[in-house]
């Protein structure tokens, strides 16, 4: 049986939580000692270990048949792959950055100006989108420094909590595009290739489901049972089970992760005690 290839960074960024996602799908492989590739010993794929900016060219060749990569690497590498899950990791956005000091009047204070990026692709067509005519210097890391010595009016590059502008004294003023981790692929797998990559995206799913969600457990007087199972929006009907303390019972749900403290204060306000949260690992739907 043919192997599905997977391309992920060497070391950056995105190279561990890669390799979690990968491992919490239950793929077991050797990952260490500067191997560049490595098999799965139970499930037919391969990995490569790889500089982020070159997957998108491998995948584009079929040299690896998927990669993961942020989707700025995807946007500005214009190749032609296709983007098959949104991973939620590595969360940034690609944007526009000016001197603190300067008084921002709008997109059009870029006009006739110089910036730095390592971005030149997606800058380029933002400013066509925008009418912008300005020169784009490119750059291959430390961007931010780039006003502070004179060679540019303002930068285009990652931000995430905005500590790496604020200390080169640089403000945000424009979000080019947002960004998350991606899995890509190529765009004429064949079918073997396929049908791994489609088991595999059913585990990485079931992982990002679980992620989203918590298994709530409680304990309720049966006269409110009703009134909580209104609050709980499970993944079905709650589970019920009686308590030994007469007129109790123990309630089972799934909320998601998001709406779990909100629901934790109507909860309490409806007579639930003894309220447990707990992490799932997997949620097959
Ligand atoms: N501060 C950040 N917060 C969240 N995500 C980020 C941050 N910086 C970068 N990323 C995301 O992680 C990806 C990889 O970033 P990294 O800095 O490791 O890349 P790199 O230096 O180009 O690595 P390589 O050596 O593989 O070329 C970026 O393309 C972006 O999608
Ligand atoms: O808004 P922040 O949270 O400060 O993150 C943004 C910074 O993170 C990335 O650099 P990284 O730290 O990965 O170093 P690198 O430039 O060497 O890749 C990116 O290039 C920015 O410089
Ligand atoms: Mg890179």
């Amino acid at each position: 049986m043919s192997k599905l290839k997977i391309a992920i960074q060497k070391s950056g960024r995105l190279s561990q939580k890669s390799v979690a996602l990968l491992e919490e799908c239950g793929l077991k492989f050797p990952n260490g000692g500067g191997k560049l590739i490595t098999e799965c010993t139970n499930f037919p794929v391969e990995i490569l270990f790889l500089r982020d900016d070159d997957i998108p060219q491998y995948v584009e060749q079929n040299v690896a048949h998927i990669g993961i990569i942020g989707e700025n690497v995807f946007l500005e590498s214009e190749k032609a792959i296709t983007i098959v899950e949104k991973l939620n990791f590595s969360v940034c956005r690609l944007s526009l950055a000016v001197p603190k000091e300067i008084d921002y009047p709008g997109i059009n204070f870029f006009k006739g100006k110089k910036v730095a990026t390592s971005y030149p692709n997606i800058l380029q067509k933002y400013f066509k989108e925008n009418r912008i005519e300005a020169t784009v210097e490119v750059i291959s890391g430390s961007v931010e420094i780039a006003p502070g010595i004179g060679l540019a009016d303002g930068i285009c590059d990652i931000v995430s909590s905005g500590s790496t502008l604020l200390s080169n004294g640089l403000k945000e003023v424009e979000t080019v595009v947002k960004s998350q981790a991606v899995m890509v692929a190529n765009q004429t797998l064949g079918e073997e290739a396929q049908q791994i990559l489609n088991k595999l995206l059913f585990r990485i799913r079931s992982v990002q489901k679980a992620k989203e969600n918590k298994y709530i457990l409680l304990n309720s007087p049966n006269s409110q049972l009703e009134k909580i199972i209104q609050i709980l929006p499970g993944m079905n009907s709650p589970t019920i089970l009686p308590l030994a303390k007469d007129g109790w019972s123990s309630l089972h749900s799934v909320i998601s992760e998001d709406k779990f403290w909100y629901v934790i204060d109507e909860l309490k306000k409806a007579g639930a005690e003894g309220i447990l949260v707990v992490p799932i690992e997997k949620m097959i739907l």
